[in-house]
């Protein structure tokens, strides 16, 4: 049986925040966090079962065609023997949690924003739930980066562990290589040039983004999410987990499934922009992240997304009268606005 505090949260901003700072000693869930029993995670019934892994060492061709056929029956494989140093992985996930485990006053709670459209903020995601929205038990660092260009480094919060800093420059540039590669083979997967789809996403700069997940332990798995039930709107996602705890879960088959973390592996997943750039035949995937009792869990996601000013929908050079366009052709921003969730994924 969960105690749940019943006393009214204290009124400071930053107060729902206090778990975090307590490194997950809080023993209760306040009511807030608690989801309606039709939105609990029903933990008991999450299959097991497992994603395709692509191992990077492998022929290219042979890469290609299981990067194609993964991203079609899944949306989200993981990437093994990709080059990429588990040491700075490591290091970086570390660097991540000492950020979110300083006190709020050493300026962590000043980052805090409702403001979704901000490029660095530390974010609370919500499941809608009834007329309600229930805050996950987890808080987001979001910031931008970029593969080749360092000056996203001086947008970093002044308080972020001097160490991220240097960590995050070579991890950019790192994960930035896979996803050129990624991009590259999704393309040729339609039957196109390898920079296919990075061109659909508009010749200008794209637009990256990282989120470092933080979820402390929470005292009732059960009643909460971490992050709550989502697709990611941008074209592809890399992400980076601590590698002994549990926590992203994906539908599969109408099912819920867990991706459990494999050694130094990184998790890609498909997201809506890159569905729509195929006309569906790349698949979105649709996911959330669980609580656990006993470990803080990191994961530290990016994206690579089209800029707001570019017009997205199914590539002209794969839809004809045989293929008719099965999305809509619109603004990402507008999208962005107004489309994403209810228009795309009706009824989920
Ligand atoms: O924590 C995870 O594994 C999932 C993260 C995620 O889905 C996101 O940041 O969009
Ligand atoms: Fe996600």
């Amino acid at each position: 049986m969960v105690e749940i505090i019943t006393s009214t949260p204290t009124s400071t901003p930053a107060s729902t925040f206090k778990w975090a700072k307590d490194g997950g000693s809080t023993e209760t869930i306040q009511p807030t966090y608690i989801l309606s029993e039709e939105k609990r995670p029903q933990l008991s019934e999450v299959a097991p079962g497992s994603i395709p892994l692509i191992d990077l060492s492998e022929p290219e061709e042979i890469i290609r065609e299981k990067v194609v056929k993964a991203s079609e029956e899944y949306g989200i494989f993981y990437l093994v023997n990709h080059g990429v140093d588990p040491e700075l992985c490591n290091e970086t996930l570390k660097a991540i949690v000492e950020f979110f485990q300083l006190p709020l006053e050493q300026g962590r709670g000043l980052l805090h924003s409702t403001d979704h459209k901000k490029d660095v903020k530390i974010y609370n995601y919500h499941e809608p739930d009834g007329d309600k929205r229930v805050p996950g038990w987890s808080e987001a660092l979001t910031h931008l980066w970029h593969p080749s260009d360092d000056s996203f480094l001086d947008a970093l919060p002044a308080n972020i562990p001097p160490q991220y800093r240097e960590l995050i420059r070579t991890y950019a540039k790192e994960v930035g290589v896979l996803f050129a590669k990624l991009f590259g083979w999704l393309s040729e997967g339609l039957g196109l040039e390898k920079e296919a789809l990075e061109k659909n996403m508009g010749e200008k700069l794209k637009f990256y983004k990282m989120q470092a997940n933080f979820y402390p332990p929470c005292p009732n798995p059960e009643l909460t999410l971490g992050l709550p039930v989502h697709n990611d709107m941008a074209a592809l996602t890399i992400i980076r987990q601590t590698e002994e705890v549990t926590g992203l879960n994906i539908i599969k088959d109408g099912k819920w499934m867990a991706v459990e973390p494999i050694p130094n592996a990184f998790v890609c997943n498909i997201g809506d922009t890159v569905e729509i750039l195929s006309n569906g035949k790349y698949k979105s995937v649709r996911h959330r992240a669980l609580t656990n009792k006993e470990n803080i869990r990191v994961s530290l996601a990016s994206f690579v997304a089209p800029n707001k000013e570019t017009i997205v929908g199914p590539m002209k050079e794969i839809v004809d009268e045989q293929h008719p366009p099965r999305y809509e052709t619109f603004l990402y921003a507008d999208f962005h606005e107004k489309y994403v969730r209810p228009w795309l994924h009706p009824g989920k």
